[in-house]
């Protein structure tokens, strides 16, 4: 039994390496082929020894048993929605009203893709991941904790041990939408009409194996909550901390001063979006000085600090 415990603990660490080599920094160390027989293996070790097994074990990425029904959750953080814009005299609105409040001559904004898939949260205690939830209303949410654990890319345990609430969207990519969908019409079932909807769909299994079966995916982008840990002073800085935790953000984002190179990254990205493996809906973009969004607070129901630049739906299939 002593030496069960040990190979355990070294399949274990073995497995969240490879995990996070192949998924968060999409540069893998071993085959599949390796990276499932050494999973079987501690499967079938956690199944001989029950009571070894964790809450961070990454046997629950295959997915464990069904639930009868989603328990609430409260964010204690609300999750809030972007305030949108549908042109560029938008953003120079935005931008110019930012400078008015703040006094500043000009605005670092950070831009982000705008990853179209489902919004949840996760938090990690001592850096396990204890909870995971759909954005819900942006004040309760459903708890997904199981299914969200099966996303490959999202580690179980982050690299330095706090306790944070963090923001992402979960996607499914373009290439295993059509998959899932090609699935569908073999069996004669109704296909999902875009990634989106089957991302939403997947989430929302009371059966975890099935949300395992289909390769989801997240990037992270906000802090909620956070203990022990000192205060980023910009969003850039915040995003850094997270890559440096361990969680997957999207490569994409820049910090830029002035709201001219924010529209040539909208600009660039309107004409190279079909490139991505994944469907944006657009730009988000945000003050980095969270001193200046403490200043400029919140509206009814969005931030005043961050603006979602929309794009036109796709026409057609996604290629
Ligand atoms: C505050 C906020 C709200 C929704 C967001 C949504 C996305 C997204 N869908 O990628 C990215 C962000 O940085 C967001 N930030």
């Amino acid at each position: 039994r002593a030496e069960a415990e040990q190979r355990i603990q070294t399949l274990r660490t073995e497995l969240e390496e490879y995990n996070y080599r192949y998924h968060v920094l999409d540069d893998p160390t071993v085959s599949d082929a390796e990276y499932d027989r050494l999973m079987a293996e501690l499967l079938r070790l956690e199944e001989v020894y029950p009571d070894l097994v964790t809450p961070d074990s990454p046997s629950v990425k295959v997915g464990g048993e069904p639930l009868p029904y989603f328990e609430k959750v409260e964010h204690r953080i609300p999750m809030l929605s972007l305030g949108n814009a549908f042109s560029f005299d938008d953003l120079q609105d935005f931008d110019e009203r930012i400078r008015r409040l703040s006094g500043r001559e000009s605005i670092d904004y950070v831009c982000e893709l705008k990853i179209d898939g489902l919004a949840v949260s996760l938090r990690y205690e001592d850096g396990v991941m204890v909870r995971g939830a759909t954005r819900g209303d942006g004040r309760t949410g459903e708890n997904i904790t199981q299914n969200l654990k099966t996303i490959r890319s999202l580690p179980l345990r982050l690299r330095e041990l706090v306790t944070l609430e963090v923001r992402g969207e979960a996607f499914l990519p373009k290439k295993e939408f059509e998959r899932i969908n090609r699935v569908k019409e073999e069996r004669g079932e109704a296909l999902f009409a875009n990634p989106r909807n089957a991302a939403a769909g997947s989430l929302r299994q009371l059966d975890p194996k099935l949300a395992a079966e289909r390769t989801l995916d997240i990037f992270l982008y906000g802090i909620g909550e956070m203990e022990g840990v000192q205060n980023p002073l910009t969003h850039t800085a915040s995003l850094d901390l997270l890559q440096k935790l361990g969680l997957k953000v999207n490569p994409e984002r820049v910090t830029v001063k002035g709201i001219d190179d924010v529209m040539d990254f909208v600009n660039h990205w309107r004409e190279h979006r079909m490139e991505l493996g994944y469907e944006i809906d657009g730009i988000v973009i945000k003050v980095d000085d969270l001193a200046l969004r403490e200043q400029l607070g919140f509206t009814a129901k969005s931030p005043r600090w961050a603006i979602a630049y929309k794009f036109p739906a796709e026409e057609g299939v996604t290629v």
